[in-house]
């Protein structure tokens, strides 16, 4: 598949964004310089990690909360990998909140050392699937996007940024024990927000009152953050003007069902899911069930 080497690149085994990061860049952030404080949320892309970003910033920030600031998620959890605003990492002000894609054999050596809290979101592949394949149309590649039966082969055999869904999840989940890591998914999230930000809080050992919590799942449901111009990345960078507004697409559980056929669900199934058996996370397939 001759497909994307132009927008993306493979390096230690994933695919990285040619236009945001070098080869270099990844080595360095080995030595990364990591304080006790700071937080890191991991995702494999399209598993709802702008959600988690969003929560991360409410937990943490009033001005966030109370709306008394304007500032994008994208800057309050910056990616490591893709420093796309520039920001000063090595100055800002604990605690320092990061999200990264980054398998678990790339990230910061200081990680490893269990003082650093990780929150690790993962979502029913199906969805990721059909969500990444969306995505592909909004973000601006010199490819014209295939359609979704090339995409779902690619996804597949990890020929997509952040290569392969399976590897992402396992690995992380197999060095568990090297991570002080919290493990969650889209679909507890959907299922039950409230109860999702209050593990995540429990984790983090932040104590917020009933009022500042109440907002906290309020401004994070769908239907606001699409509204909320700080966390709905209509301005994300590398998104298509016309098209920006579907980043926040749909939301649900289950959507994969409104895009594969039959065929491509055995496909599918015949590749990963014997894989992902002994994965411990109890994915949610359909809607009817999360929600
Ligand atoms: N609040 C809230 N509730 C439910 N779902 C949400 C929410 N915020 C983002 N999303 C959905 O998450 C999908 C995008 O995933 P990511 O944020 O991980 O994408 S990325 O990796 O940062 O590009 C994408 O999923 P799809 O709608 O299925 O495409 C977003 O709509």
């Amino acid at each position: 598949m001759e497909h994307s080497e132009k927008y993306m690149f493979k390096y230690k085994g994933i695919y990285f964004y040619t236009k945001y990061v070098t080869p270099e860049l990844i080595d360095s952030l080995e030595e990364f310089e990591i304080r006790v404080s700071d937080v890191f949320l991991i995702t494999y892309p399209k598993s709802g990690t702008v959600w988690t970003q969003n929560i991360l910033s409410l937990i943490f920030h009033e001005g966030h909360r109370d709306e008394t600031e304007d500032i994008h998620v994208i800057d309050r959890v910056p990616w490591l990998e893709y420093n796309l605003n520039k920001l000063d990492y090595a100055n800002r002000p604990s605690p320092r909140l990061f999200t990264t894609h980054l398998p678990y054999y790339l990230v910061p050596r200081g990680l490893k050392n269990k003082r650093v809290k990780v929150i690790y979101v993962a979502r029913n592949p199906k969805d990721v699937l059909v969500s990444y394949f969306h995505f592909s149309k909004i973000v601006i590649t010199p490819d014209n996007t295939p359609d979704f039966s090339i995409f779902l082969e690619r996804f597949l055999a990890g020929e997509v940024l952040s290569s392969s869904w399976l590897d992402h999840v396992r690995g992380w989940y197999d060095h568990r024990d090297d991570f002080n890591i919290f493990f969650l998914t889209y679909e507890e999230m959907k299922k039950d927000l409230r109860g999702a930000v209050l593990r995540i809080c429990d984790f983090l050992g932040k104590e917020l009152s009933e009022d500042d919590l109440d907002t906290v799942v309020k401004k994070a449901t769908f239907e606001n953050m699409k509204k909320d111009p700080r966390a709905n990345y209509e301005t994300r960078p590398g998104v298509r003007l016309e098209e920006k507004k579907c980043f926040l697409r749909k939301g649900t559980v289950g959507d994969w069902k409104n895009t594969m056929t039959v065929a491509q669900n055995e496909r599918f199934e015949e590749v990963l899911k014997e894989k992902m058996k002994d994965l411990p996370f109890s994915y949610i397939w359909d809607n009817e069930e999360a929600i």
